[in-house]
């Protein structure tokens, strides 16, 4: 779990990261998102203790991350794939971080494995990598230790089709094992998919919270029936108003359940009930909108 309480960060005038709280639980996955600019990158080098808070605290498992005697193993980290050491190959770096934390030399192998880089790959200068590679030798870097909590900034970045949805899978692996995900990223769909909380913040603040499943609950239902104009016309009877849209769906604020029974009550077959969404990105851009225009407002969804 880690815990963010009250954490604020800010560069002379500029306030990058504005009275954040939130807790990212184990066994979930945590998306977190913004606009450029918003402070994610900033909030995550305080967890990990690359940037001192100016207020808050954030904890790892309740401990700052400072004072985790071998870090490693406790909390894995991917900032920036770039960053690491050019002139150095894969498996020098794994080896490295093998080291340093004191975990078996299988785990190199184990960890090149894992993320699928071949070993004529590992003995290659990581300067000669593509980026996606870089992010799977980032990936095994931060697995290496064996944590229990994962803090990855746009983990998915650089990835082909087939390396995103391995990172999908690698990551949902993680958390229903009970491990702690907290990962910023700009594709929002993958967060869409891969995401059990949302954290979204906008100009340092944070401007909604909660279950992705509450977050994107629209109001209302969509349905179809066998019928569809049936069930058009038993809803506007019942009065309830509702749309037959272009693909022969039915569109209506009235909630599934009240839609369930003016069905059986016409006795109409219905097709597909189903509580209305509203899309992640959708989300994003009339919240994050928001914030750019200084209105900004709070959301929290349990
Ligand atoms: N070391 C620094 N010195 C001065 N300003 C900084 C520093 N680090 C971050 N900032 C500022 O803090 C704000 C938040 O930046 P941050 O990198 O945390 O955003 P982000 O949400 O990660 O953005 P992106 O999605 O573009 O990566 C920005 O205005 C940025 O210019």
């Amino acid at each position: 779990m880690i815990t963010i309480d009250n954490l604020s960060r800010t560069y002379g005038s500029t306030v990058a990261v504005d009275h954040v709280s939130f807790v990212a639980e184990a066994g979930r996955v945590t998306g977190f998102l913004g606009p450029n600019g918003a402070g994610k990158s900033t909030t995550m080098r305080m967890i990990v203790g690359l940037t001192q808070p100016t207020t808050g605290t954030a904890t790892i498992a309740g401990r700052r991350f400072a004072d985790l005697p071998n870090p490693g193993v406790e909390v894995g980290v991917m900032l920036d794939a770039s960053a690491q050491h050019a002139g150095r190959t894969g498996r020098e770096i794994l080896g490295i971080a093998q080291q340093t934390m004191g975990v078996p030399a299988r785990r190199v192998d184990e960890m090149l494995e894992l993320v699928s880089l071949t070993s004529a790959e590992a003995d290659r200068r990581v300067g000669n990598y593509s980026l996606g590679m870089r992010q799977r030798l980032g990936v095994g870097t931060a697995l290496i230790g064996n944590p229990r909590v994962l803090v990855l900034d746009e983990p998915a970045n650089g990835l082909d089709p087939a390396g995103i949805r391995w990172m999908r899978d690698l990551l949902r692996d993680f958390a229903d094992g009970g491990g702690t995900v907290l990962l910023s990223s700009h594709l929002l769909r993958e967060v869409e998919i891969i995401a059990d909380d949302i954290v979204m913040i906008g100009q340092g603040r944070i401007v909604c919270q909660g279950s992705k499943a509450s977050l994107l609950r629209g109001e209302g239902s969509v349905a179809r029936a066998a019928d569809a104009r049936a069930l058009l016309r038993a809803l506007h009877a019942s009065g309830h108003d509702a749309t037959v849209t272009s693909d022969g769906a039915l569109t209506t604020a009235a909630e599934p359940s009240v839609v369930g029974r003016v069905a059986v009550e016409h006795q109409l077959a219905l097709t597909e009930l189903r509580a209305a969404e509203s899309g992640l990105e959708d989300m994003f851009l009339e919240l994050t909108a928001n914030t750019q225009r200084d209105t900004r407002r709070e959301r929290t969804v349990a």
